[in-house]
């Protein structure tokens, strides 16, 4: 998986609030680095296991803090990082130093990072119904009604703990009723094509812009065998697709859902549910303005961490 690490330079004071706001945004892991701790310690003391290292050898920041939080993915960096800006700059008006307020993102290009968050990533029990299982562990459920998702996530986004995934997760198990057709857009790891599938939907079919997606998405596919007839392929959006489904998932960033919303429109039965997600805060007032200039009826808002998740309809002949 590619993790990235958005380094905020800030103050000793708000170390706490900036780690807050990292992992709100959906950060897996928080690493502080801050000037304040070397001042605390002293050097020359003599303890039982040998002489303490004199911290002025360790290297270290001689002022303020830097506080990085790792994201195991890229997908929402464009949003993240002025966002991420916007509110550690923002603290002053609590009464926080800031400091620096300088938010820089960067790709973390250690190999180990390549596997090493497979030890953390276990079981998630995403809903009542709704179980993420790590393809390599082994698992039994706790109930006769939980349905267990096998996944190996790879390169691709959608290990089912981002806030984004969760929300459309759950939006699913709210639509769901038996036998729809659904189109999934940006599919990445495949998690909501499965997740469908799992709940009862009829044909599937899993589309993203992303080779690297698709080939992870079609290893997910064959580890679940409720999804085996999942149609997947390559297509950026819904370019070309002229069909009639029942529902249209997409959790991608707000500006890419935005030109999504005419082809879902078009792409839906009359009544038919457009569920989405990927719309941070600030976005959220300008997906619900899109949806409805379109026509869209909204049904239902969630939202989790910084994260909106809506569900919306194509209105019926009645509704018209
Ligand atoms: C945030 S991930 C969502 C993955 C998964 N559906 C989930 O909910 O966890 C967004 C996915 O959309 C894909 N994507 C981005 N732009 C796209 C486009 N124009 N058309 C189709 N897929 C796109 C990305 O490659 C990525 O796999």
């Amino acid at each position: 998986m590619d993790w990235t690490a958005v380094k905020v330079i800030t103050s000793s004071e708000a170390v706490e609030a900036v780690s807050y706001l990292l992992t709100n945004a959906g950060a897996q892991g928080v690493q502080i680095d801050d000037a304040a701790d070397f001042a605390n310690l002293h050097a020359g003391r003599y303890g039982k296991h040998g002489k303490i290292i004199d911290p002025a050898d360790i290297p270290h920041r001689k002022q303020g803090a830097a506080v990085t939080g790792y994201f195991p993915e890229k997908s929402f960096l464009p949003e993240l990082v002025p966002t991420i800006s916007a509110q550690v700059t923002k603290l002053a008006s609590y009464g926080l130093d800031p400091g620096a307020a300088q938010v820089s993102a960067a790709g973390v290009d250690d190999e180990k990072w390549a596997t090493v968050w497979q030890k953390y990533y276990h079981p998630l029990r995403v809903t009542n119904e709704l179980t993420i299982v790590p393809e390599w562990e082994d698992y039994t459920p706790a109930q006769d009604s939980e349905k267990v998702l096998y996944l190996d996530p790879g390169m691709a986004f959608g290990t089912g703990t981002h806030p984004t995934t969760r929300l459309m997760m759950e939006a699913l198990e709210k639509v769901i009723r038996g036998g729809e057709s659904l189109i999934d857009v940006g599919t990445g790891s495949g998690v909501l094509s499965i997740t469908a599938k799992a709940l009862g939907a009829g044909q599937v079919t899993a589309y993203d812009v992303d080779q690297v997606a698709v080939r992870s998405a079609k290893k997910n596919l064959a580890l679940n065998p409720v999804a085996k007839d999942v149609k997947l392929g390559v297509n950026s959006l819904l370019d070309g697709i002229h069909t009639q489904v029942d529902l249209i998932v997409a959790n991608i960033l707000a500006e890419i859902i935005v030109p999504l919303i005419p082809q879902a429109f078009e792409n839906l039965k009359p009544g038919g549910q457009f569920l989405t997600s990927g719309i941070i805060d600030d976005k959220a007032a300008l997906v619900r303005e899109k949806l409805t200039a379109q026509g869209f009826i909204i049904d239902s808002e969630t939202k989790m961490k910084d994260w909106h998740g809506i569900i919306a309809h194509k209105p019926t002949a009645e509704e018209e």
